[in-house]
């Protein structure tokens, strides 16, 4: 009997790369997605990951590679989420169950990993633009670096993340360049949650205006809408083209699009044919509207309501994911509970996501206030602005968004934001290190980019008592801009007092009282400094340690007391150099607190964008651990001390 976790795949095992695809028969290419279905399912039960986005294109993805002649042909994932299965048969099949592991394959593209990855990504809507520039590269006879020539440049994009600006402005550039592009829409129905939107709206009407049609009208149709040299193609393809309604005067046509669809993209024939005919005939950009699944093939993902979007380990049989025992709410609950007590307190409260409900949790919040929470899609930029405008009509928003994402809105955050004052209160979920997700999700730089701006009041939680009062105090403060950051995952078990009051602007506090070392931490590594402070008093050092709540406004009496009274200041924060350790170092240099011998250091994230990993290892690399603490004030207290232990 075939074993789920390790699928027979006789075919899949003589594709070494997409080359070997060329050999086969269309009907070979179907055994081929199916042992490609099978094949990612049982990886990602191993991995755990990206799941359902992958199953929705395996088709797709046998058909363009079977097509097209990558890697000299540029195929570019948006996202990135989906391309499992693309790293299965791109030469990474060997190395599939080590995917988002710590030296393991990534679980987005990424352009060191593979030549057959011509674009990193993990943030959304990106694709079309990546792909446009090297079209007009290869059309400029550039020579790309990786030495694999330029061919078609071809961008696969969902129906979610065309919701964001960005895949406009791209469209918007290549309908005025006329060059030739491919953009596959993906269009699954489905974002992380179901998608909202006018744009989502507008593509379930065109897919249920034309789903079924004629197929000689289906294939006149094409002949006259696509341009001249496509139209030959399209008639020979006809037999294929049995669902294929092809341009209607579709807004994709208006912007210069040659817009084919709607495709059935698990229908392999469809869409070799289609493939097949716009590669040998397009010369302009071509929108390719492919109908698919998310979740398609493995009952336990098509059920689930997120389609299998992200997933733990789990059984390939039951579908059960491996839970891991949680001992505390996460950050996010206790932020969106902490929201929804603020909220029945002050009417003017809304919350504001960019199509993350559920990992922000606002959906909870959405249950309980569904007229005053707005998910507006993956557009960040326009939900900063949004929440501008609501702060400006007289209301309180809360814009959740995950601190990563957060950096796609920073024009409109000083721009729209600070520089206007507004009350907008800024809840910036995975801040620090997420772990699987890797550099591009981490949570590195919000209190860099938000510290610096005037008139701005940054906090970052300790634990999740202290998030719960951060957002009484976001919520109580009127004046302006405010934020506060938390991280990924669990809180340390503390008790949350929901009653305790508002905290006062720009005040730490003294957790722990000592003399000689000072630890200063912002954020949730306070308890590995604690931890690093247990360790050092075994040594007969005793420092004190201090939680700073605030990166902006700094408690400056707090920092210029531990300054005047220790020998030793050190920062703690889980973010990059040019945060809270660099406003402290600036504080001290103004008040001339290096002139008296103060020594002074920062431990922040390091100058370098940590690779996946687990949460611990990559925190190890980091050195932001309490070994890492403890090590760092031995170092400053000389050898001497070091020696004392034994
Ligand atoms: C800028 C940005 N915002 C949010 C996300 C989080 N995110 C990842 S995938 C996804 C949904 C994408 O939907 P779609 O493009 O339709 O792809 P599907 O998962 O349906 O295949 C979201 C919101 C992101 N990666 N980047
Ligand atoms: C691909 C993507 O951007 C999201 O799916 C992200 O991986 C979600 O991260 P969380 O699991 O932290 O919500
Ligand atoms: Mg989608």
């Amino acid at each position: 009997m075939t074993d789920p976790a390790r699928p027979r795949t006789p075919l899949l095992d003589r594709v070494r790369d997409p080359r070997d695809l060329k050999a086969l028969t269309d009907a070979q290419l179907r055994q081929v997605a199916d042992e490609l279905r099978a094949e990612t399912i049982s990886a990602v039960s191993v991995t755990g990951g990206h799941l359902g986005a992958g199953l929705g294109v395996v088709e797709l993805t046998v058909a363009l590679h079977a097509v097209f002649d990558t890697p000299r042909d540029r195929l570019i994932w948006d996202v990135g989420h989906q391309a499992y299965p693309h790293k299965i048969l791109t030469g990474r099949r060997d190395r599939i169950r080590t995917l988002r592991q710590k030296d393991g394959l990534s679980g987005f593209t990424k352009r060191s990993e593979s030549p057959y990855d011509p674009f990193g990504a993990a943030h959304s809507s990106t694709s079309i633009s990546a792909a446009l520039g090297l079209a007009v590269a290869r059309d400029l006879g550039a020579e790309p670096p990786d030495n694999c020539g330029l061919g078609d440049c071809i961008a696969v994009i969902g129906d979610g993340s065309i919701s964001a600006g960005m895949a406009y402005e791209a469209m918007n550039n290549a309908g005025h360049l006329g060059t030739r592009l491919f953009v596959i829409l993906n269009d699954n129905e489905m974002s992380i949650a179901p998608p909202v939107g006018a744009m989502s709206a507008y593509l379930t009407r065109l897919y249920a205006g034309a789903p079924f049609q004629d197929l000689r009208a289906a294939a006149k149709a094409a002949a006259h809408l696509l341009p001249e040299p496509l139209r030959e193609g399209a008639k020979r393809a006809k037999d294929a083209l049995k669902h294929l309604a092809v341009g209607h005067g579709t807004l994709f046509d208006e912007l210069g699009f040659s817009y084919v669809g709607p495709v059935d993209g698990h229908d392999m024939d469809q869409l070799l044919s289609v493939l097949r005919t716009v590669k040998a005939r397009a010369t302009g950009p071509v929108l390719i509207h492919a109908i698919t699944r998310k979740g398609k093939g493995y009952a336990p993902a098509e059920a689930a309501a997120d389609r299998g979007h992200a997933t733990a380990k789990f059984d390939v049989i039951t579908g059960a994911q491996a839970k891991a025992a949680s001992n505390a709410p996460s950050y996010t609950s206790v932020f969106a509970d902490a929201l929804i007590r603020a909220a029945q307190k002050d009417r003017r409260i809304v919350a504001v996501t960019a199509a993350m409900p559920d990992g922000t949790g606002l959906s909870k919040f959405m249950d309980r206030f569904s007229d005053r929470c707005f998910d507006v899609g993956i557009a960040e930029q326009h939900a900063v602005t949004f929440s501008a405008g609501l702060a400006a009509g007289g209301l309180r928003p809360f814009c959740a968004i995950y601190s990563t994402f957060l950096q796609r809105g920073y024009d409109q955050i000083v721009h729209d934001v600070a520089i206007q004052r507004l009350p907008v209160r800024f809840a910036i979920d995975r801040a620090g290190l997420v772990g699987a997700d890797g550099a591009t999700h981490a949570g590195s730089f919000d209190v860099a980019f938000l510290a610096n701006l005037p008139g701005f009041v940054v906090m970052a939680a300790a634990d999740e008592a202290e998030l719960a009062r951060m957002v009484t105090t976001a919520a109580a403060h009127d004046t302006g801009p405010i934020a506060f950051r938390f991280p990924r995952g669990e809180g340390v078990g503390v008790e949350i007092d929901w009653t305790a009051p508002p905290l006062e602007i720009g005040k730490g506090r003294i957790v722990r009282e000592g003399s000689g070392v000072a630890l200063l931490s912002l954020g949730t590594r306070l308890s590995e400094a604690l931890k690093a402070a247990e360790s050092l008093e075994a040594r007969g050092i005793r420092p004190t340690v201090a939680d700073a709540r605030f990166a902006k406004p700094l408690d400056r009496d707090l920092i210029l007391s531990l300054a005047r009274t220790h020998d030793i200041l050190l920062t703690i924060e889980e973010g990059a150099v040019g945060g809270f350790g660099s406003h402290v170092a600036q504080l001290l240099s103004d008040e001339g607190l290096f002139d008296h011998g103060l020594k002074f250091r920062s431990l922040t994230l390091p100058d370098t964008f940590i690779d996946h990993a687990s949460p611990s290892e990559m925190y190890a690399e980091a050195r932001l651990n309490a070994e890492d603490i403890e090590r760092k004030v031995l170092e400053l207290l000389g050898a001497k001390v070091l020696g004392k232990r034994a």
